[in-house]
């Protein structure tokens, strides 16, 4: 009934954990699920080697009680996939397990998006095969330990990765040069080390937040502690998706809180796109930070006028007619009484194939709204993208081929307005973005 949202995976890595680390690990997972919901896995280090346990669903179904049935260990290595590459088969679910040609054994977990590893052939884009394994097999192709093989590895991989790497009890975590995708390092308040997608699942551990890993550095953890080496020059081009939708309101992104980027965002729209209207309703989840900065901007009323289910998911609904309405009743309900009668402008934070506006502005009429305003706090999505976000093809993209006038016909609102490039950019702070999605220009030229 549903098409799973392209979400970014979340990958969480510990050690230096009293006993508990597969624990800790599903707890993390679950503070990452929102950026990936289709398989979970967890695996330990302790003296008997790796240990996996992994499954198809969400962290708490593969999981029961979050507590993984798994030796008590130190170190840990978790992740939540949504697959960009080679589907969602049980071979494919992460963290992947591999070995060097010495032995030495690994777990490795990716959020990204590969297109090349040179020198092996073994995945080629729309070949069905996982990206994330033929990185696992090159760095298994390695003569030497798990730290030189990353490092020799690496500099040969081209596209969107941050990984987490379980070496025995020692961690590595890496990002590419351009630093697509985030990943940052925590201290736990007993001592140990944690490597997360997003900050909020540090938070949620308890853990200090230190400092993200930088794009092109290599990371490791072990008895001596924290030591970072560059295996390439940065080129800083953190995705601006991350900040607009996938992450957390809650996270640090570059050093900026997302919920503050999305309200900016929010403000900025209602200078760039006003009208006369007479409440401000977001589109829960994600809309909620960039309505309440349209709202404060604009001096309109706001209100909470959509009441989204908790127990939906985050999911772009299919665009088959009976279905997708059954699926948008579902996952949303509407206040009339706050509506009735009412000029709405109705604020959410990305409009990609337009079926959520779509239904929400006929929900919203349909309650009694006299006009409905949709207004969007990020420009028209327009472009695919390469680097790990499910963004699909132009034709599917309700702004790909079309104006915005004929976007605002599609979805049936009386006006239409968006967020400009620069004013997305300007609300995420000063490190430099991917942009692709939006302009058609790619940091990769
Ligand atoms: O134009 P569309 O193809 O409908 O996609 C855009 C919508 O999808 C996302 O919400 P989602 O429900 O995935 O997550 P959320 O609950 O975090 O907002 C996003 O926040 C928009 O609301
Ligand atoms: N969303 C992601 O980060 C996916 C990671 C990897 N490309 C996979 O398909 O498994
Ligand atoms: S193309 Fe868009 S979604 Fe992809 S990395 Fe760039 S900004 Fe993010
Ligand atoms: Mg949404």
């Amino acid at each position: 009934m549903f098409e799973s949202v392209g979400e970014s995976c979340g990958v969480i890595a510990l050690r230096g954990v009293a006993g508990a680390a597969g624990a800790l690990a599903c707890h993390g997972l679950v503070a990452l699920q929102h950026r990936g919901q289709e398989s979970a896995g967890v695996v330990v280090a302790g003296a008997g080697g790796l240990s996996r346990q992994c499954g198809h669903g969400l962290v708490q179904q593969v999981f029961e009680g979050l507590t993984p049935a798994l030796p008590e260990c130190g170190a840990a290595l978790g992740h939540v996939r949504y697959a960009t590459a080679g589907g969602s088969g049980a071979g494919n679910v992460q963290p992947l397990l591999g070995q060097t040609r010495r032995g030495d054994e690994f777990a490795l977990a990716h959020n990204g998006h590969l297109l090349r590893v040179a020198g092996h052939d073994g995945w080629a884009p729309g070949t069905g095969a996982a990206d994330t394994a033929t990185l696992a097999a090159a760095v298994g192709a390695e003569p030497g330990g798990v730290r030189d093989a990353l490092l020799a590895v690496l500099p040969k991989v081209e596209g969107a990765y941050s990984i987490a790497v379980l070496d025995g009890e020692t961690v590595h975590a890496a990002r590419d040069p351009y630093g697509f995708r985030p990943l940052c390092l925590g201290r736990l308040a007993g001592g140990g080390w944690v490597v997360a997608s997003e900050s909020a699942a540090l938070e949620c551990l308890g853990a200090r937040y230190l400092r993200e890993v930088e794009p092109g550095e290599l990371v490791t953890l072990d008895g001596h502690g924290l030591r970072g080496e560059r295996f390439a020059a940065a080129s800083p081009a953190g995705c601006v998706f991350e900040y607009v939708y996938f992450a957390r309101a809650d996270s640090m992104l570059g050093g900026v809180r997302v919920h503050q980027a999305r309200h900016a965002m929010g403000v900025a729209l209602a200078g760039e796109a006003p009208v006369e209207a007479d409440v401000v309703v977001a589109v829960p989840d994600s809309g909620r930070p960039a309505a309440l900065g349209y709202a404060s901007a604009s001096g309109l009323y706001y209100a909470e006028a959509l009441a989204r289910n908790a127990y939906a998911g985050r999911t772009f609904l299919q665009p088959s007619t009976v279905e997708r309405r059954r699926a948008v009743r579902l996952k949303f309900g509407v206040l009339p009484e706050l509506v009735a009668d009412r000029r709405v402008v109705m604020v959410d934070d990305s409009l990609v194939r337009a079926n959520s506006a779509r239904d929400l502005v006929s929900l919203v009429r349909a309650a009694g709204a006299r006009e409905v305003h949709l207004r969007i706090a990020s420009p028209p999505v327009r472009w695919p993208c390469f680097f790990g976000v499910d963004l699909p093809t132009r034709a599917e993209l309700a702004a790909g081929r079309r104006g915005i006038r004929e976007v605002a016909e599609l979805v049936r609102a009386d006006s239409l307005g968006y967020l400009s490039v620069e004013a997305m950019v300007a609300a995420c702070g000063p490190a430099p973005k991917c942009v692709g999605c939006f302009t058609g220009t790619y940091p990769t030229g």
